[in-house]
């Protein structure tokens, strides 16, 4: 899939980068530069990494033990401390290989090591991204984000190593299922886990932007793993207290419908699947006889008015739903119409995301799809959102249907202001009924749909290995860390 990129969030010169028909990311010129509160990253490649040593997510991960045994013994990290295993993948900014630290005690942790030539990065004016990508990771420690275990440069390439996701991505893992469809409850969890990457990175102050299955990459435990994120924006998350009164309406239906819920709604606590997502909650039927038909894609949702609280609970929002940057970035087929049509866009354009990536999980393809980008781009500003007919094996997952198609039209939402989400942030998406039963805070610890097979042992290096050093006259020459004892086409 396409990515349009456009460099002026980052005060980058212009470049534009198309591949109809394709579903890579792109940024492309037709913007003017954003308005307000993006925040530029300090430093250049040169600035300290000491950010990325703390995660205490993952301290006691045997990964990040083996790196800070290296780092204790050596006093730093670099190139000539790893192997090179395979390549995992490519992209438009460097290469992805599947790697390991040389010292033979550490032989069963896996990193991937994304490799960017700088000298390349900079011929062709991206150099910038590059740098807004590595300062996001540095910054990250979430159980769905990528963890940077190390980040250095030797020569003109750039290294960042991360955790090493052995499941593929979920474009890849959709076309292994039935119909190539996940079913809705597969389809909920991957959902429900995007939804708290996304609300950790917009109170990190970062928009993500490129949310497509892609880019959702499936961790050895088969829970999930947002990747790429050198199209994302860095902005100001400034909190603000929200009355109930100054609300949109269909923001204000779903405060309302949280504050009227009893506590006896809150589920049990059962970290399984089938458990955490049966959801039997009787407390919720009335709201589902109120509730609006799916398919209308503006949602206005007048439902509520009249359930509408009085403003005695404000809401702290702490996203930034105000952020504005004119960027024309996105693939195709995600790009919210907002960033078509140029007029500003916060972190809304991440929930409108959310819809059609989950419009594709459990459909198969994306709602607005054309025969060409031009067609794709006029669909999403105007045509009206519409389902597939679906045949239900029973009356319960039809109703899981009307569930799912509800969220996706107030995600689909082509008003930002009127999209779910766009007004106070993950808060009221997560209360939307197809996560009813969902136990938010312990959704790490469901059992995942698929769990991805070990990945196969890795050979051990060669007996008379050396540290990769390199003389001052291979400094010197065009930078090729190849070693005549490991057949392997590096970079
Ligand atoms: N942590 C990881 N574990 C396993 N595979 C990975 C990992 N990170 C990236 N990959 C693989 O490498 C490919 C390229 O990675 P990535 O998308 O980050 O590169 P990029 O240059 O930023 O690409 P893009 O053109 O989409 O911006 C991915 O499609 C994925 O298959």
């Amino acid at each position: 899939m396409a990515t349009i990129r456009e460099e002026s969030d980052y005060d980058s010169s212009r470049s534009s980068l198309t591949a109809p028909g394709s579903r890579r990311s792109w940024i492309s010129d037709i913007g003017s530069s954003s308005s307000v509160s993006v925040r530029s990253f300090g430093g250049g490649w040169d600035a300290p990494a000491a950010s990325c040593r703390h995660k205490p997510h993952k301290a006691n991960q045997a990964e990040w033990e083996a790196i800070r045994r290296v780092r204790a013994a050596t006093g730093h990290i670099g190139l000539e401390h790893f192997r090179l295993v395979r390549r995992l993948g490519s992209g438009d900014l460097g290469n992805v290989y599947l790697c390991q630290l040389r010292e033979p005690w550490s032989t069963g942790c896996l990193y991937a090591m994304k490799v960017v030539d700088k000298d390349a990065l900079a011929f062709r004016k991206k150099l910038r991204r590059a740098e807004v990508e590595r300062e996001i990771l540095r910054t990250l420690d979430h159980p769905f984000l990528p963890t940077l275990y190390a980040d250095f440069e030797a020569s003109h390439y750039a290294c960042l190593v991360m955790e090493f996701c052995p499941g593929g991505d979920l474009h890849v893992a959709r076309q292994r299922q039935p119909g190539r469809r996940f079913s809705i409850s597969s389809a909920r969890f991957y959902v429900a886990e995007t939804v708290l990457a996304l609300e950790y990175l917009h109170m990190m102050g970062v928009v993500y932007r490129d949310l497509k299955p892609e880019n959702v990459l499936v961790r050895g435990d088969g829970h999930i793993m947002l990747s790429d994120f050198d199209l994302s924006l860095k902005c100001d998350v400034v909190p603000r207290l929200l009355r109930h009164n100054s609300l949109p309406h269909n923001a204000s239906a779903a405060a309302g419908r949280a504050d009227t819920a009893k506590p006896s709604c809150v589920p049990p606590i059962q970290p399984v699947l089938s458990c955490l997502f049966k959801g039997v909650h009787k407390c919720h039927a009335k709201e589902e006889a109120a509730r609006k038909k799916p398919g209308d894609g503006e949602a206005d949702s007048a439902d509520g008015a009249s359930s509408e609280p009085a403003d005695t609970n404000p809401e702290l929002v702490v996203e930034p739903v105000s952020a504005r940057s004119k960027s024309f970035v996105g693939t195709h087929e995600y790009l919210a119409p907002e960033v078509i049509s140029g007029q500003g866009h916060g972190s809304a354009v991440d929930w409108w995301t959310l819809g059609v990536f989950m419009y594709e999980m459990i459909y198969g393809r994306t709602p607005f799809k054309g025969e060409s980008n031009e067609k794709t781009l006029a669909n999403i500003i105007k045509q009206p959102l519409a389902f597939p007919r679906v045949e239900a094996a029973s009356g319960r997952e039809w109703d899981e249907h009307l569930r799912a198609q509800d969220l996706m039209s107030q995600l689909l939402a082509k008003n930002p202001k009127k999209r779910l989400g766009g007004s106070t942030g993950s808060a009221e998406v997560k209360r939307h009924d197809f996560f009813r039963g969902v136990n938010w805070a312990l959704v790490r610890s469901v059992r995942p749909p698929e769990v991805p097979k070990p990945p196969p042992a890795v050979p051990p290096l060669p007996a008379q290995k050396k540290v990769l050093m390199m003389s001052r006259k291979e400094r010197r020459e065009p930078y090729n860390p190849v070693r005549s004892d490991e057949r392997f086409e590096y970079f």
